[in-house]
């Protein structure tokens, strides 16, 4: 039998949470004549927001509540929203809506009205960063140096052996234009070059494919042209939306630097780039108890440059504030996979963003001929690419588009390992081809990759090789060794709860290790569950201790008996002790759900899947599990739950790709609603 469509039903079964039934209880309190399909809608938008959406579609219902409803026809219920004074209706996809309405009905979405504003702030802010012109007049005085670092230097460079000294503009002296390779198919290149000529850029890409690297030679580059100019060096920020992320995007660029450095590239230029990445929170500066940041539009951040990665990890309200405080004329560059796991918090921007951004696999025509002294000829002129089939055409979208950034994508994996070989099964999966993905996986020719059809307990079936692992660490000789051991090996699960769960599998774990000596009780432990080689994974941001949502540590006794929980520090041999009563938030990290290990990677990954299907399952899920892995993958689940999972998307509601394609303000909306395939029950794990 269906479920009554009453606000009292809806909540009596459990399917909104105490917060939304109170948000739509006090608009009836205000007004009683307010009818129920207002009051459940405000109530929806609220349990919208909470599993990631930005805002609520009330045409797809279904997709938020899995239940069996009596669901009004979604054209009433549209009509009463717009009809009722609680709801506004702005007519403009930036403009302020009426603050005495708590809820917006805008293209097919309902609002709480905060995140449609951040929506219009996020969407002005890109714009104001987008559509400021860099100073790109002297690309060709930059042209050495480019093709020095895009057109593959090395081979060049190794027979010429130039020293360091040997360097005219930063570019190593010998390396003639006209000998080197031509530019024109090179992404990564024309990643870098459109970041010369734009402000705003988004660089997309797999795991591997280049992305930091192109951006320490775009910055590379950025320093040049300051030099070039006269300018002072330019102040560069590298930033990431975990502490985690932004370690391993520093290290990224340490290492790309130091290769450059190897090649004869400046080393003057390349001091210049940053060593050291941070967080958002951090490069916004926290305001203990507050929302808000120290840095926002009337305190810009102090950078010529913002570079953020992750940013599929990045939630609304986060990248408004972001946006809003990069200063008039700074450059703002976001890298991601697109593919991975959308926010855990409400928004989706990567995609939103995408969405109005084209698929960046052309070069614009302008782009093109404003690029020909970095890139050579990029298309022919005397053709129009459009009847030629030239691939150098416009880009997706932008004859229909107002989004003033430009967006390279990155194809090609770099990330050379003979241990693993991934490309294929990530390719397929990415793709939702469940028959190439499950004939990969069960070809068994894939190095590295280890398909465990059916498997529901690795713990059982594997205890002793994984087993050997925990204990491993625990007998590292020093915290910096156990931590560097800790990377090694991962379970990651789909899950929080349940027998396929996180939560579940660290305590088995622990009492495994307990059996085997390792967990018993422990003299002069703080607590019961802080034993010797207990690894960690802190679950809040805690700037006091400088230690951050995702951070892993591990519990170690030190000299005198007493058990320290140990975290990386600013240098990998010197980590941090803190007494485990004094930490943020945390929970045990030998399982962790694929949610909480984006933007980390380890040496062998174990993805479980849950038994039975579940609705947070999707390919982007699967996705971002199996490219944590440098090099083995072990899958373990059935052939249907693979099959189910990968018919699936991640995405959520969102307005904000629409809203960027008709900003600025000349009232070109698309008609077409913008709704998601999917929701994901992000309240599961
Ligand atoms: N054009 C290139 N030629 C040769 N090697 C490259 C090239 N671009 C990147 N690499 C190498 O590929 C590896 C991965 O590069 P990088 O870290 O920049 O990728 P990424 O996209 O940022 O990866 P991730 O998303 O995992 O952080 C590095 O070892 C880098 O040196």
């Amino acid at each position: 039998m269906s479920t009554p469509f009453t606000l009292e039903t809806l909540y009596r079964t459990g399917l909104l949470r105490p917060l939304d039934h109170a948000l739509a209880q006090s608009l009836r309190r205000l007004d009683p004549t307010t009818p129920d399909a207002v009051l459940i809608a405000a109530a929806l938008a609220s349990l919208a927001v909470s599993k990631g959406h930005a805002g609520f579609a009330p045409a797809d219902a279904a997709q938020l509540v899995e239940a069996d409803i009596d669901w009004p026809a979604a054209a009433d219920w549209q009509r009463q929203l717009a009809a009722s004074p609680w709801v506004a209706t702005p007519g403009d996809p930036v403009e302020p809506s009426d603050t005495q309405a708590p809820l917006v009905f805008e293209h097919g979405l309902l609002y709480l009205r905060r995140y449609r504003e951040y929506e219009c702030r996020l969407a002005l802010g890109l714009q104001r960063i987008g559509t400021q012109a860099p100073d790109a007049t002297a690309l060709d005085a930059l042209a050495p140096l480019f093709r020095a670092l895009f057109a593959d230097p090395s081979p060049a460079l190794r027979e010429k052996s130039l020293p360091p000294s040997g360097l005219v503009g930063g570019a190593p002296k010998g390396l003639d234009e006209g000998a080197l390779p031509p530019l024109a198919d090179d992404r990564q290149a024309h990643a870098a070059a459109l970041a010369l000529r734009h402000t705003l850029l988004l660089v997309t890409g797999g795991p591997g494919t280049g992305k930091t690297t192109t951006i320490t030679r775009l910055l590379v580059l950025l320093a040049a042209q300051a030099q070039q100019a006269g300018r002072p060096a330019p102040r560069i920020a590298l930033a990431a939306p975990t502490g985690r992320a932004a370690e391993r995007m520093a290290e990224s660029v340490r290492i790309a630097v130091q290769a450059l450095t190897e090649l004869g590239i400046d080393p003057d230029l390349c001091a210049q780039l940053p060593a050291t990445g941070t967080t958002l929170h951090r490069l916004l500066g926290t305001i203990p108890d507050s929302p808000r940041f120290r840095h926002h539009a009337d305190n810009p951040l102090p950078f010529d440059a913002v570079v953020v990665d992750e940013a599929s990890m990045i939630d609304l309200p986060l990248m408004a504030k972001l946006v809003e405080a990069v200063p008039d004329g700074a450059r703002l560059v976001l890298l991601g996979d697109p593919d991975q796991l959308p926010s855990v918090e409400a928004g989706d921007v990567l995609s939103g963003i995408l969405r109005a951004a084209g698929n960046g696999e052309r070069l614009a025509r302008d782009d093109a001929d404003a690029l020909q002294p970095l890139l050579g000829t990029a298309y022919p002129p005397d053709r129009h690419p459009r009847e030629s089939g030239d691939p150098w055409t416009s880009r997706v979208g932008e004859a229909d588009n107002n989004f003033p950034g430009r967006h390279a994508h990155l194809v090609r994996g770099y990330r050379q390992s003979s241990a693993l070989d991934l490309a294929p099964l990530a390719a397929a999966v990415r793709g939702g081809d469940t028959d190439t993905t499950l004939s990969l996986l069960r070809g068994n020719h894939l190095s590295g990759v280890h398909f465990h059809e059916n498997l529901t307990d690795p713990l059982q079936a594997h205890r002793d090789r994984l087993l050997a692992h925990w204990t491993a660490l625990a007998e590292a000789a020093s915290p910096a060794e156990a931590l560097a051991l800790a990377s090694r090996l991962r379970i990651l699960t789909a899950v929080r709860e349940g027998p396929q769960g996180a939560r579940g599998l660290n305590t088995r774990i622990e009492s495994m290790l307990s059996e085997s000596g390792l967990a018993g009780p422990q003299r002069r432990s703080p607590g019961p569950g802080y034993f010797h080689g207990r690894l960690l994974l802190v679950t809040e941001n805690s700037y006091r201790h400088r230690l951050f949502n995702g951070d892993i540590g591990i519990c170690l006794r030190d000299a005198s008996g007493a058990v320290m929980a140990w975290f990386p520090g600013d240098d990998p041999q010197h980590p941090r002790p803190f007494h485990p009563a004094a930490l943020p938030a945390h929970e045990s990290a030998f399982a962790m759900t694929v949610h909480k290990a984006q933007g980390s990677e380890f040496d062998e990954v174990w993805l479980l899947l849950p038994a039975r299907f579940n609705r947070v399952l999707s390919r982007e899920l699967v996705y971002t599990g199996l490219t944590r892995a440098r090099s083995a993958l072990h899958l373990a689940g059935s052939a249907d739950v693979i099959a189910e999972a990968l018919a699936r998307h991640a995405s959520r509601w969102s307005g904000l790709g629409w809203r960027l394609g008709a900003t600025p303000l000349n009232g070109k909306v698309p008609a077409a609603a913008e709704r998601v395939d999917d929701v994901v029950q992000r309240s599961l794990f």
